[in-house]
């Protein structure tokens, strides 16, 4: 297995907390890759670590053959790294395209001098990502008649779109979605499931957090399972999933 991106022996203390404890993860490059474990298990904590939210206390991070511990968290986006949010994270008043851009600010090269000139290669500049944007919007399935309406308007599925188009602006090698799935109906996560599916198709590597188990078992390439920080089981997902060990873990902690 060829891993694009690798955890090795992590752990994380929140005072007297481990959160994760001496955890390794190995994710193969183009592939889906679940992450799950009941409620505190420490999953939303490790995507906070390979994003460089958290810093571990022990522990090395790999991202396409590169070190990118204590890079930070700008440091590791424009390294490849890109993610969505348990919670969605769109601001009030801004239109769907002005979020889609935020996601491109790391690519962006023009200064902010150059813009308030108006120099023409930060407006060419500014241009392609605008065009970019509309790409992304038509990728995730939204079309471009959606890029002036505020974001917070659209349905819940929809703006889980939008964040990810936002997070595939950066041109990430790898992407992280944090519960993608949480609070949609069924068809809503199955619409969402299939573009998952077509952004690997497009090369991007998948790392999610997912609580839909029916989900997870047609989605994922492999599972990673996570309880009380430690690793529990890893690898095929229908194996992963009959194993007595994750079962009794879920037993009377699983979310439905
Ligand atoms: N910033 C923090 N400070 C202190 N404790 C924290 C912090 N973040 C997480 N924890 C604790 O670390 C543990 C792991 O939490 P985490 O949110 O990573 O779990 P999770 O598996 O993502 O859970 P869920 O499925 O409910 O989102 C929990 O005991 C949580 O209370």
């Amino acid at each position: 297995m060829t891993a694009i991106l690798s955890a090795e022996a992590i752990t994380v203390r929140f005072g007297g907390l481990e959160a994760i404890s001496g955890f390794d993860l190995a994710v193969e490059r183009g592939a889906i890759h679940g992450l799950i474990g009941p409620n505190g298990a420490g999953k939303t904590t490790l995507l906070n670590v390979l994003t460089g939210f958290v810093r571990p206390a022990a522990g090395r991070l790999m991202l396409d053959g590169e070190d990118i511990a204590g890079r930070g968290v700008n440091g590791i986006a424009a390294s490849g790294l890109a993610r969505t949010f348990q919670n969605l994270r769109l601001f009030g008043s801004m239109t769907v395209l002005e979020s889609v851009l935020v996601g491109a600010h790391r690519k962006f090269r023009a200064s902010p001098l150059a813009l308030v000139l108006g120099l023409r290669s930060a407006r060419a500049a500014e241009q392609a990502m605008v065009e970019r944007a509309y790409g992304l919007l038509d990728f995730v399935g939204l079309g471009s008649d959606a890029a002036d309406r505020v974001a917070t308007t659209l349905s819940y599925g929809h703006q889980r779109r939008v964040e990810i188009a936002r997070a595939l602006m950066s041109d990430p090698k790898v992407l992280l979605l944090d519960e993608p799935l949480a609070g949609m109906n069924a068809l809503e996560k199955t619409e969402i499931a299939d573009l998952v599916r077509v952004v690997r198709g497009k090369g991007i590597t998948v790392l999610l957090i997912e609580h839909d188990m029916q989900i997870v078992r047609s989605l994922c390439d492999r599972l990673t399972v996570l309880n009380y920080g430690k690793r529990l089981a890893d690898g095929d997902p229908e194996a992963v999933l009959s194993d007595p060990a994750v079962q009794a873990a879920y037993l009377g902690r699983a979310r439905t």
